[in-house]
């Protein structure tokens, strides 16, 4: 190994997104040695990220930028300053899927990050270690470089590493100051190698040696693809099986719970839900099927393509299964969507399954009530009215309406549809605290059954001792707001319908109070007896009215999800 003369004094990161700005706050919090300028093309973005309200949504990321902005850590728009001045440069720019010209809707479009290599060639004074962070496709350092030599200007030389991000969104600072691995590939030469080094004296500030691990360039490429599709192969898999678990009364959880604690296979990223979004999965695996075909690999091309396939047909799955519970037809009706970003703990809506659901009920002519805790309004729309998603804006306009009060937006719907696993629709509403299976929610219910509802400015709020009891060791954890489905059922026409696309719910409680739910890799056929309530029927009987009536009354039973719903 060569030995380290110099260290890192000044590093710049191109491109301020989701990644370039928090990777470089918890950066220059960990390395107080540094000084890290972050760079972007868009003022707006740059001038966000000098404000109070960052432009992204991430726990905890406000308190690192305010400890760090302006002592080691500045956003800004002089890229060739900040270009000039580092001697270390972190491509951080979006790669998204192109959507022109060849491999349009596959490839990944690499004008961003080859744009980046022009600048560094032209604005470069001296010499640089230039690192990819965005995730590309295998070899494309090779192009960087040729651009770089392609520019050669005496006395200026590049080292090029593939350092990829495996944070995920939402719990970006947590997987930023504790990740599983840092990957660094490089030229195996010796001047690669002390770029290398340098790059994990960075590091090493605050991540164990043993958890950064060197590869050669391509490795270190293709290694940040395989792990995306991976863990979309595992989301897929379990989706696939919970088309299963309904038509057959098998329950996925349960499934998941069983093969997870094969500690070959282990339990992360078995949670069955309406589909994976975000940035990234879909347009890695597409990148990684088109890299395929490329190759001319066209079984794995089509292996990788599965995944793919796999997810839209759960996306379009259960929007259907929204349909057809609802007399097979939505038209005039109005229903809620329950959190709009393609996960909790993010505004993020690139990709987010709610834009499939919303637009298959708004093409079968629904309106729609969506309300989201982090999601701008203005982004709903946008993404709603984008020309991919519908041919008439003005439509979408009409038929949409934003609320910031989740009470406000289910009032008077036809069905509730959870898009977004959010901490808030799944925490009880007197205790706040998270309710996730059927024996807790009773427990919940029976604990607070005659306590009015909490109150937020009340001091003296009603703790579950039952819970703090039974489960030790679980943080108490406050959160801002909290649903009360009681509450929510009498606002809402009836019969109500919950359509949970998280199966995060309490779905046999929600079925107490008088819901008709449904969810993924569940069969919820029966309304179960009623425990709780006085005198209760063995099956509790609802009022099947569109209107007017808040609660199970006498009638006619209705034993299972309505007209239209499987047996
Ligand atoms: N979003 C995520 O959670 C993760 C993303 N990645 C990868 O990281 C890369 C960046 O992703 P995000 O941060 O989500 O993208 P983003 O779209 O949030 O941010 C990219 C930024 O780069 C800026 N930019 C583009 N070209 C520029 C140029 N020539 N000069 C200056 N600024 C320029 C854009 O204005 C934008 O602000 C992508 O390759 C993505 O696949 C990797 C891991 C996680
Ligand atoms: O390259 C990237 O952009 C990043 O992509 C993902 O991170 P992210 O997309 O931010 O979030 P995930 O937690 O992976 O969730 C992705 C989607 O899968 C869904 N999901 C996740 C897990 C699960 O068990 N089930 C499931 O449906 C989520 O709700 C979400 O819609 C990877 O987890 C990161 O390691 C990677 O760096």
């Amino acid at each position: 190994m060569v030995k380290i003369t110099m260290v890192i004094s000044k590093i710049c990161c191109i491109g301020a997104g989701y990644v370039g700005g928090p990777t470089c706050s918890v950066m220059a919090l960990k390395c107080p040695d540094i000084q890290i300028t972050v760079v972007d093309r868009s003022t707006e973005r740059i001038a966000q990220w000098n404000s109070d309200k960052l432009p992204i949504y991430e726990p905890g990321l406000d308190e690192v930028v305010r400890q760090c902005r302006n002592r080691n850590l500045f956003f800004s728009t002089d890229i060739e300053k900040a270009i000039q001045e580092a001697e270390l440069i972190f491509i951080s720019v979006n790669t998204p899927t192109k959507t022109y010209g060849n491999g349009r809707g596959r490839a990944a479009d690499l004008k961003y990050v080859e744009g980046c290599a022009r600048m560094i060639a032209e604005m470069s004074q001296n010499s640089k270690i230039v690192v990819e962070k965005s995730t590309v496709p295998v070899r494309a350092a090779e192009s960087i470089m040729h651009i770089l030599k392609a520019n050669h200007k005496p006395g200026v030389k590049y080292d090029i590493l593939s350092n990829p991000e495996f944070l995920a969104e939402g719990t970006a600072v947590e997987d930023l100051l504790k990740p599983d691995r840092v990957l660094i590939g490089g030229e195996q030469t010796a001047a690669g190698q002390a770029a290398i080094e340098k790059l994990c004296w960075v590091y090493e500030h605050w991540i164990p040696k043993r958890s950064i691990i060197t590869t050669n360039t391509w490795s270190s490429e293709l290694s940040k693809l395989a792990a995306n599709a991976f863990l979309a192969q595992r989301i897929s898999s379990i989706n696939s099986l919970s088309a299963v678990c309904e038509a057959t009364g098998a329950d996925v959880s349960e499934v998941a719970r069983a093969v997870g604690l094969d500690s070959r296979i282990g339990p992360k990223f078995l949670q069955a839900s309406v589909g994976f979004g975000g940035s990234c999965f879909q347009k890695d695996i597409l990148n990684l099927v088109y890299i395929c075909e490329g190759l001319n690999l066209p079984e794995v091309a089509a292996y990788w393509q599965q995944v793919i396939d796999m997810n839209d047909y759960q996306k379009t799955r259960f929007s259907q299964k929204i349909i057809e519970c609802l007399f097979n037809t939505v038209t005039d009706k109005r229903i809620s969507i329950l959190g709009f970003a393609f996960k909790k703990n993010t505004g993020d809506t690139r990709e987010t399954p709610a834009i499939t659901v919303c637009r298959t009920l708004l093409d079968e002519g629904a309106q729609l009530n969506i309300y989201d805790p982090k999601v701008e309004p203005e982004q709903i729309i946008a993404d709603l009215t984008h020309p991919t998603v519908t041919e008439s804006p003005e439509h979408v306009k009409r038929a949409v309406q934003i609320f910031a009060d989740p009470y406000d937006a289910v009032r008077g719907t036809h069905a509730l549809v959870v898009c977004t696993e959010w901490d808030e629709f799944v925490v009880c509403h007197h205790c706040r605290r998270r309710v996730t299976s059927k024996p807790m929610a009773d427990r919940h219910y029976q604990h607070h059954h005659h306590l009015p509802p909490h109150h937020p400015s009340s001091h003296h709020e009603p703790r579950c001792p039952v819970e703090s009891n039974t489960v030790p060791g679980v943080p108490f954890v406050l959160f801002p707001q909290s649903l009360n489905y009681e509450r929510i059922y009498a606002s809402m026409m009836k019969p109500a319908y919950i359509f949970d696309g998280r199966k995060i719910l309490p779905h046999e409680r929600l079925q107490q109070i008088g819901f008709h739910v449904q969810t993924i890799g569940k069969r919820l056929l029966h309304q179960e007896p009623h425990p709780l309530r006085h005198g209760a029927a063995a099956v509790p009987v609802l009022h099947h009215a569109t209107n007017g009536h808040h609660g199970p009354v006498s009638g006619t039973a209705l034993n299972g999800d309505g007209p239209g719903t499987q047996a």
